[in-house]
């Protein structure tokens, strides 16, 4: 095809053209009969709730597995056999959350890794290796030293990484899977502006996000998936925000108010209190959240945020301060210590920390709880599941089978997983951090009632987050910029102030 024909949109040559779909695992239909229609040049967003099948649409796109049923068409023609990888790799890339960039190697080696192919099948010259390297990251000006260690990017720069591998290979077709996930405000705008000067360029781009005000601003095109089936289709600016939140939920949407619970008793005492934290990533560090009370610790990429939530959870050990829970000193560095003191927590990373694959949703759950499902060891099997299945109804997690293999579960209701184990023993301090990344819109909000619901149990809450719609939940908002307090705000706030202090600039007046 010719640059000019890949600049241009065109409605009839399609990026990808999905019919008839289906999928089916064990017992879950997660595809029913969808189509998927992305035509050249254009930013088309694929939207839906947690396990609405957007993964395994992928996962079908990229020939990773095969449709039970319908075809699949890429640039205009069918799809190669899935054991031609070769071909699916000119044809189309994914990039997901979790970067296959290899940290130890250089930029130059990730993006030619066993391709012996770049010197002709030879043995691979360096030099030519960082030419090649240097070229393809000129071609599509991504500003990046080939020479460079991966460990020693960013994410958003790995993001770029896989961005030139994938059309290195020949490749105009990307898929980016959340790709906003772990960047803050700046690096969102950045890759925004690459992703349309890529478009210019001729690449088309098939954009998985929950977060949909970036569909607004990005997207020319959506695709709506519910309950594993095809919704809609449809210009972006055809459509309003409701409309697409009653396309992805099937419901009405709900009229927004506060939904903040009352509020701490002014005579409360005890919740959590950090005096002078000091660690790594932060210093001087003085917050209290009493029980009945939402806290929020707003902060960037690299603001020290999360390592200060981990201190209070025990999976750091800060350098100097105090943590106190209900009055008394927690000896920090032991999660189990922490655990016991009365902290039940959300990590930020859900795979490393959070879930265990291997066991059910039932067991991930409840794990934390086995004095409340029995005594002397001995867990009742119906106790249990019942529990479990309280913990499911709180969350929405679905499928709503205490059974099901948590490692089963689409990403979203993974997370709600971990969550429900954060609240399973009804902490005094719940210690969320980033809750909501990877969740879509309803669950949000099922996820941030349980935050409220564990107010009214007594509990004082710390919500760890970049995201402004976490900290509508909250009572007061403490924002951290490169490790120290720059802001605080009680009850009401502009949003543009706390954006402003997580970036660290100040608004002027006028
Ligand atoms: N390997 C598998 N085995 C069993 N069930 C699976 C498997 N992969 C996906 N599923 C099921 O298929 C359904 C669709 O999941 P999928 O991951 O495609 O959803 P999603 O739209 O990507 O969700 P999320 O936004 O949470 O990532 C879910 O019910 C999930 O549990």
């Amino acid at each position: 095809m010719s640059t000019a024909a890949a600049n241009a949109p065109d409605a009839a040559v399609r990026a990808a053209r999905v019919t008839g779909v289906s999928k089916t695992f064990g017992a879950t239909r997660a595809l029913r009969d969808v189509h998927l229609d992305v035509a050249e040049g254009e930013v088309h967003a694929l939207v839906g709730r947690n396990g609405a099948g957007k993964s395994t649409l992928v996962s079908i796109l990229t020939g990773l597995q095969a449709p039970d049923t319908g075809t699949v068409e890429l640039g205009g023609v069918p799809a190669p056999p899935l054991a031609d990888r070769e071909a699916w790799r000119q044809r189309v890339a994914c990039v997901y959350q979790r970067l296959t960039v290899i940290d130890e190697l250089s930029v130059a080696e990730n993006l030619f890794v066993n391709r012996q192919a770049v010197d002709g099948g030879r043995m691979i010259s360096w030099k030519r290796l960082q030419d090649k390297a240097a070229e393809l990251l000129a071609e599509w000006q991504l500003d990046i030293d080939p020479a460079t260690t991966a460990r020693d990017l960013t994410i958003e720069q790995k993001q770029y990484v896989e961005i030139a591998r994938a059309l290195s290979f020949g490749a105009r077709f990307v898929i980016l899977d959340e790709p906003t996930a772990r960047l803050d405000g700046t690096g969102v705008q950045r890759l925004f502006e690459r992703v349309r000067a890529l478009r210019s360029q001729g690449v088309t781009f098939l954009y998985i996000s929950h977060h949909l005000q970036e569909i607004f601003e990005l997207c020319e095109s959506v695709t709506v998936f519910r309950d594993a089936q095809f919704v809609r289709s449809g210009r972006v600016d055809e459509l309003s925000r409701t409309t697409l939140v009653e396309a992805m939920t099937g419901e009405k949407a709900a009229v927004r108010s506060d939904p903040r619970p009352p509020g701490p008793d002014r005579r409360a005492t005890g919740g959590l209190q950090l005096d002078g934290l000091a660690g790594t990533a932060y210093d001087g560090i003085d917050l209290a959240v009493r029980p009945g009370e939402i806290v929020g610790l707003a902060g960037g990429g690299g603001s020290g945020k999360f390592e200060i939530a981990e201190a209070v959870c025990g999976l750091q050990t800060p350098r100097a301060g105090t943590i106190t829970i209900d009055g008394n000193w927690l000896r920090p560095g032991s999660v189990p210590r922490a655990h016991r003191a009365g902290v039940g927590f959300v990590p930020k990373d859900r795979h490393q920390e959070g879930l265990v694959d291997g066991l059910t949703i039932g067991d991930n759950a409840t794990m934390s709880v086995p004095h409340r499902l029995g005594s002397h060891g001995w867990v009742s099997p119906k106790r249990q599941a019942a529990y479990a299945r309280g913990l499911i109804k709180r969350l929405d997690i679905v499928p709503a089978n205490p059974d099901q293999a948590a490692g089963e579960l689409s990403g979203g209701n993974q997370q709600k997983v971990v969550a429900a184990r954060a609240i399973a023993d009804d902490p005094k301090v719940l210690v969320l951090m980033a809750p909501t990344a990877g969740v879509d819109v309803r669950s949000k909000e099922s996820l941030l009632a349980t935050a409220v619901d564990a107010t009214e149990r007594g509990a004082a809450v710390l919500i760890v987050t970049d995201d402004l719609e976490d900290l509508r939940y909250c009572h007061r908002v403490s924002v951290v910029f490169r490790g120290r307090q720059v802001a605080q705000f009680e009850d009401q706030w502009d949003d543009r102030d706390i954006v402003a202090a997580m970036e660290g600039v100040e608004l002027s007046d006028d």
